[in-house]
């Protein structure tokens, strides 16, 4: 084939590729243990020597978590699937509404489906040649952004022809990021029927070491709760969920809060997860189920979960700003 042989080339579009952590597929254990072996797998989410983790994993974990996790699942699980990859699929048509036809958007999964690997390809082969990967933390963390983009740099190191790869960084203090939280958060809290003495703030927790060993992600948690408070005129109570395994996480542990709280006094609380993108287990059985049973059991009176960005009006509108702002000499915005 000669030079002048060579089919034209069709002129190049720009991807967006969201993603998020991922979920299983069906609410049994049988699904849930397929992604918990993915996921807890993954040596970016559990910093353990393989040789002393897998044992663990497959002997202990593997064969106890699914069945309980599963039930989980059951209670918070939609029509539509996991509220996780639900909420993230309208994320997606919204924004894809937003940007209009020049900006292909899709999404994906770093765990299950649709794999990343898997829809970073199809942009390319879709014509995309420039591809904005966004992973939806808005706290970098090692366990959720780096390996979501260690993914997706490993799926171009297997591309001759790559499409060049831009990377969504963290917005933990972004205005557009707290602005979005603070309206989301006020219009929950006016449309309640008691005023909360406390505003929980709760993130996913972490173990301690990967503070030490120089992970940003507890200083973005701070760094979110402090603005998101100052945006709201009121301090916000820092709290760190999901606490997993037997080494030391990050405190103060959000059960472990509202299971004290009403003895010092605090019956009437509300609580919101800025950094979840989008209600997931995490947010809709945790807290707003088994955190409201704690803190009632406790002898709170009042319990209102406030529901994360999702693809509200505030959410996609923030999310097309700080996408709009990566995509900067690779796309005019409309
Ligand atoms: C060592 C274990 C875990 C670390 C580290 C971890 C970090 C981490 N996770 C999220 C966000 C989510 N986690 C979700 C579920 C989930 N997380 C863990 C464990 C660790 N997470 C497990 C075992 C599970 C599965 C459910 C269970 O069995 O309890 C989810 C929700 C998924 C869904 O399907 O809805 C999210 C989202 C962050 C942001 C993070 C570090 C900052
Ligand atoms: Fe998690
Ligand atoms: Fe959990």
């Amino acid at each position: 084939m000669t030079p002048a042989d060579h089919p034209a080339i069709p002129p190049a579009k720009v991807g967006v590729l969201l993603v998020n952590l991922g979920t299983p597929d069906a609410p049994d254990a049988a699904a849930v243990r397929r992604y918990l072996a993915e996921f807890l797998s993954d040596p970016r989410v559990v910093e353990i020597p393989r040789l002393v983790w897998k044992p663990i994993l497959h002997g202990i974990i593997l064969r106890t978590r699914p069945a309980k996790s599963a039930h989980a699942y059951h209670q918070v699980w939609r029509e539509d699937g996991s509220p996780l990859a639900a909420i993230t699929r309208e994320q997606a048509a919204a924004l894809q509404g937003a940007f209009g036809p020049d900006v292909v958007i899709d999404y994906a999964m770093r765990y299950g489906r649709p794999a990343l690997g898997e829809r970073l390809r199809a942009l390319k082969d879709g014509g995309c040649e420039r591809i904005l990967v966004a992973p939806l933390y808005p706290q970098y963390c090692a366990a959720t952004t780096a390996t979501a983009n260690d993914v997706a740099f490993a799926e171009l190191a297997r591309m001759r022809w790559q499409p060049a790869l831009r990377t969504l960084p963290p917005y933990f203090d972004d205005p557009a990021y707290i602005a979005a939280l603070a309206t989301s958060v006020e219009a929950s809290l006016a449309a309640l029927d008691f005023a909360p003495q406390a505003v929980l703030a709760s993130f996913h927790g972490m173990p301690e070491r990967t503070l030490q060993l120089g992970d940003p992600y507890h200083c973005h948690c701070q760094k979110t709760a402090r603005l998101l408070g100052e945006a709201l005129g009121r301090e916000l109570t820092v709290t760190f969920q999901s606490r997993f395994g037997r080494a030391k996480w990050l405190e103060p542990a959000t059960d472990t809060v509202l299971a004290g709280l009403p003895a010092k006094g605090i019956t009437r609380i509300a609580i919101v997860a800025p950094g979840f993108s989008a209600d997931c287990l995490e947010t809709l059985e945790e807290l707003a189920i088994r955190g409201r049973d704690a803190f009632i059991a406790a002898g709170g009176t009042h319990f209102a979960y406030l529901p994360c960005l999702n693809a509200s009006d505030a959410g996609i509108a923030m999310l097309r700003k700080i996408l709009w702002r990566e995509l900067a000499g690779w796309a005019d915005a409309p």
